[in-house]
Formats: C-alpha cells, sequence, structure tokens
C-alpha cells in the first residue's frame, strides 16, 4: 500500500527527513532531477518551463537546468527576474540556472506566452504547489489559459497549478496536465473532487532514499491499495467443494417498484464466487424475480400494500438470515416501516451483513441525528458494512454535507469512530471510493466514469456480498477484502467500457463481465509481483 498524503502531514515529513540529516535544497534537487527524467522519457527538442514565485518553482528551475544539459532546448516562463524570487531556496536555483545557457524570459505578455508555447513540445508547468491557496492572481490567471489552450504536452509538478492539494478544488483557473510528477507522496487533493480531472497520469517520486523508514512516522490521510496487496483474495476453487461451503448469500431486497435492484445484487453475488444464493423479496415482486434468476432460489416475505417488505417481515427474514454466510440488504428496497424493522432485526443477528442503499436510508432515519449519536443502533459483534454514495453518508450523519472525497472521509470516520470496531467499515462510493476502518483509509481503484450509471452501486453491493460469503469470516482486514471487492466493481467497469463504449454501458453489462474483471485484478496482482509479465497477461 502506497500512502497518500494531506499537506500538513507532507510538511512533517519533510522536516523529519531535515532532521535526519537531509535538508529542503536537497530534496529540491531530487525533485528537480525527478521532473527533468519525467520530461526526457518522452524525448523533447523544445521545453517551456514556467515558474511560479515558491518552491514550487523551484523545483521547475532545477528541472530546466537539468533538461538544457541533456541538449534539450529550454525557455524558462518566470514572472520575475531570478534575482527577485521571493523563495530564498527557489532563488538560489533560479540565479544558478540563469547562470547557465537557458533562456528565461520575465513577465511575457498573453501573445508572447502563446507563441513560446506554440514551438514548444512539452511544457513543464512549476508554477503554483502546495502553497496554492484561494483564488489564481496575475500572471498566473492569464498563463493557465494560455497553456490549457496551447499544444504542448503539459507535465504538472506536484500538483496541477490551481488545484488546492488538500481538497481537490480546481480554481478558475487550473493547468490540465497530461502526467503529474508528485513529490515524495501523493496528495489526497488529487484523488479528490476536480483532482482526477486535472491529475493526468500520476506519478511519485520518493526523493528521499530512507522514505519507508521515516514514512509511518507522520499520519496518512488514506493509502493507495496495489494489486499485490490483494493476493490474499486471489485463490483458485478447490476441487471438494460443495455449494454451500463455496459461500452463501441471501439478498434481503426489492420492492413491487424496484424489483430490477434484487436481481442485479443477487446475479452478482453469484457471479463473484458465491456458491448459493438466495433472495428474500416481498411476494409482492418475488415471482417476477423467479422468472428472471432461474438459477436463483426466491422466498416470497410478507408485502405491505405498496409491495414493500410488510409488518410480519422482520421475523420471518430474520429467521432465514442466521443461515447464511453473509446477508445483504437493501437494494431496491425502499424505506416503508416494514423495511425499517428488517433492517433493525438484521442488525441484532450475528451474522456478517452489509448494507446498501434503502437499508442505509433506513437506518438513517432510525436515528434522530445521524447514527454516529446513537451507535447502540449498529453496533454488533459479527462484520457490518455500509456501502453509502455521499447522499446516503451524508444522511447518515445528520445530513452534514458530503460531496468529494475529504467530506466523505470525515463523515465515514464520525461513523467509525462512534463505534471503534474493527469489524465495521464504511464503503464511502464515489469516483473515487474510500474504504472507511476505524484506523486506515484505504483507496482502491477507481473505475471509470461508465460507472455512474443507475444500478452500479446494486452490483458493487451483490460482489462485495459473494466476496465476504466465500471468505467465511476468515479475514483479517476487512478494510482490504473491501478493497477487493470494489477493485472487482472497477474492473468490470473497463471491461465493460472496452466491450460497450464508454458512454453505453449499462449495469446489467457489468454483471456478466464480473468473471472477467476477477481475472483481471488476478493479473494485475501477479505483474505486481513480478510472476507475470504484460505479455502473458494479454
Ligand atoms: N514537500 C516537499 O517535501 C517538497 C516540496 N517541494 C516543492 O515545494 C512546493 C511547495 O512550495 P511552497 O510552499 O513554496 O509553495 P508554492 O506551491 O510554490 O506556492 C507558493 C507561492 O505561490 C504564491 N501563491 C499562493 N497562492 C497564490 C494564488 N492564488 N495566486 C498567485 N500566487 C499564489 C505564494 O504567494 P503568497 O500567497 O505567499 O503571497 C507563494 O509565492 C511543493 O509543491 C513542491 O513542488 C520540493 O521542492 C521539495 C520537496
Ligand atoms: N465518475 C465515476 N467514476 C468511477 N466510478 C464511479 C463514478 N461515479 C460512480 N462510480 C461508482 O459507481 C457506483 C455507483 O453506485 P450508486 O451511486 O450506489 O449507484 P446505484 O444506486 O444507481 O446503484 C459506485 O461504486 C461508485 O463508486
Ligand atoms: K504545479
Amino acid at each position: 500500500m502506497k500512502p497518500i498524503l494531506s499537506t500538513e502531514e507532507v510538511v512533517k515529513l519533510e522536516n523529519i527527513i531535515e532532521r535526519e540529516g537531509t535538508s529542503k535544497a536537497e530534496l529540491m534537487e531530487h525533485a528537480g532531477e525527478f521532473v527533468a527524467s519525467t520530461a526526457l522519457s518522452y524525448h523533447p527538442k523544445e521545453v517551456v518551463v514556467l515558474v511560479g514565485f515558491g518552491n514550487n518553482g523551484g523545483d521547475g528551475w532545477v528541472a530546466a537546468d537539468i533538461l538544457q544539459q541533456h541538449d534539450v532546448h529550454v525557455v524558462v516562463v518566470s514572472p520575475v527576474e531570478p534575482n527577485e524570487v521571493p523563495s530564498a531556496l527557489a532563488r538560489h536555483v533560479a540565479r544558478r540556472t540563469a547562470g547557465r545557457d537557458v533562456e528565461i524570459v520575465v513577465g511575457p505578455s498573453r501573445d508572447e506566452l502563446a507563441a513560446l508555447l506554440v514551438k514548444a513540445d512539452l511544457a513543464i508547468d512549476a508554477i503554483l504547489g502546495t502553497g496554492f491557496h484561494g483564488e489564481v492572481r496575475p500572471p498566473f490567471s492569464i498563463w493557465i489559459p494560455t497553456l490549457n489552450d496551447s499544444s504542448p504536452r503539459v507535465i504538472s509538478v506536484d500538483v496541477p497549478s490551481g488545484l488546492d492539494s488538500d481538497s481537490g478544488v480546481a480554481a478558475d483557473h487550473c493547468v490540465r496536465a497530461d502526467k503529474t510528477a508528485t513529490m515524495i507522496a501523493p496528495k489526497i487533493g488529487l484523488y479528490s473532487a476536480d483532482g482526477p480531472q486535472f491529475v493526468g497520469e500520476l506519478v511519485c517520486g520518493e526523493l528521499y532514499d530512507r522514505l519507508d523508514e521515516v514514512i509511518d512516522d507522520v499520519d496518512h490521510a488514506a493509502e493507495i491499495v496495489e494489486p499485490a496487496d490483494l493476493v490474499d483474495y486471489i485463490e483458485p476453487l478447490p476441487a471438494n467443494v460443495n455449494k454451500y461451503s463455496r459461500g452463501s448469500v441471501l439478498v434481503v431486497a426489492g420492492s413491487a417498484r424496484y424489483p430490477g435492484a434484487a436481481m442485479m445484487a443477487a446475479k452478482s453475488a453469484a457471479r463473484a464466487g458465491a456458491g448459493y444464493v438466495a433472495v428474500a423479496a416481498p411476494d409482492a415482486c418475488a415471482n417476477l424475480i423467479r422468472m428472471a434468476l432461474p438459477s436463483i432460489p426466491v422466498i416470497a416475505i410478507p408485502s405491505d400494500s405498496r409491495g414493500s417488505f410488510g409488518a410480519a417481515a422482520r421475523q420471518v427474514v430474520c429467521e432465514i438470515a442466521k443461515k447464511y454466510d453473509c446477508v445483504l440488504c437493501g437494494p431496491g428496497m425502499t424505506t416503508a416501516s416494514g423495511c425499517m424493522q428488517v433492517v433493525s432485526g438484521l442488525l441484532e443477528l450475528d451474522v456478517p451483513l452489509i448494507l446498501d442503499a434503502d437499508a442505509l436510508n433506513c437506518l438513517a432515519r432510525l436515528s434522530i441525528d445521524g447514527i454516529d449519536k446513537t451507535p447502540e443502533l449498529y453496533r454488533r459483534e459479527a462484520p457490518l458494512i455500509l456501502t453509502p454514495h455521499h447522499r446516503e453518508l451524508s444522511r447518515l450523519v445528520g445530513d452534514v454535507p458530503v460531496d468529494d472525497l475529504g467530506t466523505a472521509i470525515d463523515a465515514a470516520q464520525r461513523i467509525e469512530w462512534a463505534v471503534g470496531s474493527d469489524n465495521l467499515v464504511v464503503v464511502a462510493k464515489g469516483a473515487t471510493t474510500a474504504i472507511v476502518g476505524v484506523e486506515k483509509v484505504l483507496i482502491p481503484i477507481s473505475g471509470p466514469a461508465s460507472l455512474a450509471t443507475a444500478g452500479s452501486g446494486d452490483v458493487l453491493a451483490g460482489i462485495m456480498a459473494g466476496t465476504v460469503a466465500t471468505a467465511h469470516g476468515d479475514v483479517d482486514r476487512w478494510e482490504l477484502l473491501c478493497a477487493y471487492a470494489v477493485a472487482v466493481h472497477s474492473y468490470t467497469g473497463f471491461a465493460a467500457a472496452a466491450e460497450y463504449g464508454e458512454k453505453s454501458v449499462i449495469a446489467t453489462d457489468l454483471i456478466d463481465l464480473i468473471g472477467e474483471a476477477l481475472q483481471l485484478v488476478e493479473n494485475e496482482a501477479c505483474k505486481d509481483l513480478g510472476i507475470l509479465t504484460d505479455g502473458e497477461a494479454e
């Protein structure tokens, strides 16, 4: 796993590294070397380096110097003369670079800058880094749109200029990078809010050879899950299994209005490897589900007058649920009063439970001002996995706004910390999904935007249930197991986008590609571990 840091955590780490004997000036040299080597991988002939006033600019000045020594023609565009750069560290390297044979253009007009960029095949954006705040001021408010309208490839240093490195919110003017060369560790804003739209491909320069030894001395905002971390969940199917020993799932879901959600979740659980999946659905829609899913037994549960679970449902569902390895509750269920009772009944059972969709809305309604104020509602011994999207998560914490990765992590941590159990995981779904446990926040690989389609969450819930059931409780870290399920879901998105086209994917397409996605996750893990090469994985 690779740590993702907040800006404050990066500053703390920089200070620790300095105490260990590597100065900030040395780190800047290494940062410039990393930017230069990233640039050289494109074999550029003509490079424009745009530098700002601070140390982000300093990285750019160092990179310019190195590129020039590699026979690349470099033009540095600066808002001030090298002698006038306000940051002392950056001024030192700016003067040094100016003393070499590097062309420097100070304070160009919009047209002059555009003319320089037309001639270049690569631009390096070293205007603003982690020190950026507020709205972009002149001259950068002119430089950034000029750069975005120009044709060369763009490498951003540390963060795209104009992006807040903590919140991921882009200012009105923000560099749209092809590649971002970030320093020491990725910043959380690169994954949050607007970040993924502006970052392009992300590469990280560690800058300090003993980083592994010191990185745990600061907190981590989150950690990126790499394919190799998931290897424990990749196991061939033993020959001597039966359908029950493979893992059983009960999907408590559906209503007369939304029978499809129950169907998609159940079929996904089976495709994810559970040997026995059954659906408990209101009798108003049970026959419809039976006809659509011949391989899945459907248990009809008493309905209310509108086709949702009725008053008698709680007792019947809870009696059945005890026999399963995992219970998934929520997809298409509605928040009728019978559903609220089903949710509170299932929470009292000693069985691994996933609450999704309307089960989360029921849980929110069972509390008065957010579930974190009434932890006794969801405190339990057996594992509990909540899979809210941002709106559901906001409802769970009493309508506190949740609209990006940072606010989602904060809300999920409130839920976690109110209970403080290793067996509780909040999977905060979004363009970037955060898996929040009591101690750690994990970020698994994100899928394509094609996953933003109705029913995609039902498929994830089914994959999650199949994954939990097949693990049979033999789980060291529930967050990592959830990360595996999210990664499989992401790969169904990539496979479906390749098959049907990015914009044409619908949720049912994802289900039949779960098998392919399981294989893709395995291939990536094997590549990470050096067991498989790119060619063999084709
Ligand atoms: N972390 C590490 O270990 C390492 C970090 N390194 C590098 O240092 C970078 C951080 O450097 P930094 O702290 O000097 O900040 P930076 O991003 O250059 O910006 C500050 C300047 O921008 C200005 N400015 C701010 N807002 C503005 C606005 N809206 N519009 C216009 N201007 C604005 C601000 O002006 P002020 O607001 O102070 O008036 C100040 O002059 C980091 O991203 C990485 O690249 C590496 O060298 C080595 C290892
Ligand atoms: N822009 C996006 N990029 C990648 N994944 C996304 C994006 N938008 C949504 N997703 C993923 O798609 C799924 C949508 O879930 P959800 O909102 O519950 O859908 P539904 O309720 O329609 O089933 C989540 O797993 C989420 O992480
Ligand atoms: K930058």
